[in-house]
């Protein structure tokens, strides 16, 4: 099993790259940038990792953020988050981030963009990994704010692959963010949204019907609505589910309790993918991993997991062909 996993092509359709900043990169941003961090090292922060909720988690991810300042140390983020991409045989990655954290420090709106762009062009060009970025929507901000940030991102479109809705869900409902999504979409933009990962199934419907996005980050609250999960799945619109992050936010209580497998046996478009993995405790590769030990999952569910990433994603027609063909080549 663990060489099917190391070897079946993988592709991640919902990872926050701030989520992949590891304590160490951490710690030596923090020393380049002069930002003293509230550790005194690298296992005190390991040890602040004890999540009670979403919640619990965004304060940390937040305060971890504060030590990104240049365009270098975006880069050096993006590069060592697609090193473990080739390590654990990511092909295609579709990435988010939220230009908000940034700007709100007085950040220019260029800096995170150009730095995580320019290590997704060397990671094509040396691994022929693939890639898009989507610009994500804080929801504990305004809509006003989430406006003014998506008119900036206007000067840089052909940069930007698509929008997406992130942040502290409760209280914070899609329908909150009609004006902003539908001014995304006149922008040409495909729209992607977190929903049903701590609120409920009714956010899904909104999400879908009010915000019109093409695939639902997280998701799993479906299972509460029966006339819902028979939608996702007749109309198979991706979820894009994150096992180790559902655990650890205790979406979940224990691996054993996690409904993906039986989302993935009627019918629905699920996926596999790490979402904040320096904070979660793996990337694409354990989450696969997760779900063979404590899922019990077969080498025929985890590919179709695989091939529904490629139904999900972005790439043209001649690419999904040519990865689905490097996956069921895979046994
Ligand atoms: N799992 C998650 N849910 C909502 N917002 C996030 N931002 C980073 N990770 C997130
Ligand atoms: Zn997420």
């Amino acid at each position: 099993m663990e060489i099917f996993l190391a070897e079946l092509p993988k592709i991640e359709l919902h990872l926050h790259i701030e989520g992949t900043l590891e304590p160490e990169m951490m710690f030596a941003l923090a020393q380049r940038n002069g930002i003293t961090l509230p550790y005194a090292d690298v296992e005190a922060v390991r040890a602040a990792y004890q999540f009670a909720n979403l919640q619990s988690f965004l304060d940390l991810y937040y305060q971890g953020a504060a030590v990104l300042c240049t365009e270098q140390d975006f880069y050096d983020l993006t590069w060592a988050y697609l090193q473990r991409c080739q390590q654990d045989n990511v092909v295609h990655t579709e990435i988010f981030f939220d230009p908000q954290t940034h700007t709100a420090r007085g950040v220019d709106f260029a800096v995170p963009l150009q730095g995580i762009r320019r290590a997704l062009a060397e990671a094509e060009r040396q691994w022929g990994i693939t890639s898009r970025l989507i610009m994500c929507i804080l929801r504990h901000l305004s809509e006003d704010e989430g406006l003014a940030i998506l008119e900036q991102a206007v000067d840089y479109r052909d940069e930007i692959d698509g929008i997406g809705l992130d942040s502290a869900e409760v209280g914070n409902p899609p329908s909150k963010f009609v004006r902003l999504f539908q001014r995304a979409r006149e922008l040409g933009w495909p729209c992607v949204a977190h929903a049903g990962e701590e609120g409920p199934a009714s956010y899904i419907w909104d999400a879908l019907d009010l915000l019109k996005v093409v695939r639902i980050d997280h998701g799993v609250r479906c299972v509460d609505d029966p006339l819902l999960m028979a939608r996702l799945a007749s109309e198979r619109v991706p979820l894009t589910v994150c096992p180790l992050s559902n655990t650890r936010l205790k979406v979940f209580e224990q691996m054993a309790d996690h409904t993906i497998l039986d989302l993935l046996d009627r019918g629905l478009c699920v996926t596999v993918n790490s979402d904040d993995p320096a904070y979660f405790g793996g990337y694409m590769t354990a989450n696969f991993r997760a779900l063979a030990t404590e899922l019990h999952a077969s080498r025929e569910q985890l590919r179709m997991l695989s091939l529904n990433a490629v139904e999900a994603c972005w790439l043209d027609e001649r690419q999904k062909k040519a990865l689905r063909e490097r996956i069921l080549a895979c046994l």
